[in-house]
């Protein structure tokens, strides 16, 4: 299967900041991504390098099914929404549609203008004087307007009320059906990613953290409940990412598929994935990447 995004030993370096580092990923293509973590996590620096505004300091990134990014080839495949949605607020809607069908070579004009009017945005009118909502959505309509293979946006979600961030999931959900492209786009909306993902990417300290299909990662982890006192020898049969005692009871929120994973005597909850992108967000150390899983017992670490 084609990759949306391949990287290998990517890292990118800012004076003596790793904002990215030892990132390798392969993001299967047909899927819509969210990718996550804390501020300063590296989301924009790796969005940044797939679509080449920002050079590596170390290794690779492919994307659209091979092309290096930055290419021509990949800026024919690719569209870009950037975190503050790359518009001139004096230009007209007209005029910023007039300007993308002179930028690039592939150009939907008609599906730009009816997308336009069925949202009701007047394309006479400035793009300075639009609301935050409408300027996302014209934002939306040029990156679809190329008819990219892959769309990465940069928090799109940021700046908009919750009305407003329905509307935008929503386009760009018929987007995904209609023409079957590979999103991935970066949030701190940890919440609506369960509604939208199929995919999701954790990204913490510059590293990956956790990258996997939502299906299978909310399949692979459960929460164990049981007694504290046994708790020791439970976290030895399983990985775990998240260990919360109290006197009597202890929750571990464990790495196992095994529908039997529940010792006698323990109680088996499954989790769902704003709970688990949560645990690992708060657990730096854990990790859940594609390959080997670790050992029974084995704390999961980068
Ligand atoms: N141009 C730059 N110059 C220096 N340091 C930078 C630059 N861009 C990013 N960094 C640093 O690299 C790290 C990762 O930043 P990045 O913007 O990729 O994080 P992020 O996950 O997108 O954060 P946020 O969620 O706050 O937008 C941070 O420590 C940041 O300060």
């Amino acid at each position: 299967m084609s990759a949306a995004i391949e990287t290998s030993g990517l890292g990118k370096r800012y004076g003596r900041t790793w904002a990215l580092r030892d990132c390798s990923l392969a993001i299967p293509a047909g899927h819509v991504v969210g990718l996550v973590g804390p501020n300063g996590a590296g989301k924009t620096t790796l969005l940044s390098l797939a679509v080449g505004l920002a050079t590596p300091t170390t290794g690779q990134v492919r994307v659209a099914g091979g092309r290096p990014a930055g290419s021509a080839a990949a800026l024919d495949a690719v569209a870009f929404v950037a975190q503050e949605a790359a518009l001139y607020r004096n230009l007209s809607v007209a005029d910023m549609l007039r300007m993308g069908r002179s930028l690039n070579r592939r150009w939907d004009a008609e599906r730009a203008r009816g997308r336009l009017a069925e949202l009701d945005i007047p394309p006479g009118r400035k793009v300075g004087a639009l609301s935050g909502g409408q300027r996302s959505q014209v934002a939306l309509t040029l990156a679809l307007a190329k008819r990219p293979e892959l769309l990465i946006l940069d928090e799109p979600l940021a700046a908009l009320d919750p009305v407003a961030r329905h509307d935008f999931m929503s386009a760009l959900m018929t987007a995904v059906s209609e023409d079957g492209v590979s999103v991935v786009f970066s949030s701190h909306v940890v919440a609506e990613l369960e509604r939208v993902c199929d995919y999701v990417v954790v990204v913490h300290g510059g590293r990956i953290q956790v990258s996997g299909e939502v299906e299978e990662l909310v399949a692979g982890h459960h929460v164990l409940t049981g007694p504290s006192d046994q708790a020791d020898a439970v976290a030895q049969r399983f990985p775990v990412v998240r260990d919360r005692r109290t006197f009597a009871q202890a929750h571990l929120l464990v790495r196992a598929s095994d529908p039997d994973a529940a010792p006698p005597g323990w109680q088996r909850h499954a989790i769902g994935l704003e709970e688990l992108v949560l645990a690992y967000i708060r657990e730096p150390s854990a990790s859940a990447l594609p390959g080997p899983k670790p050992a029974p017992g084995e704390q999961v670490a980068c």
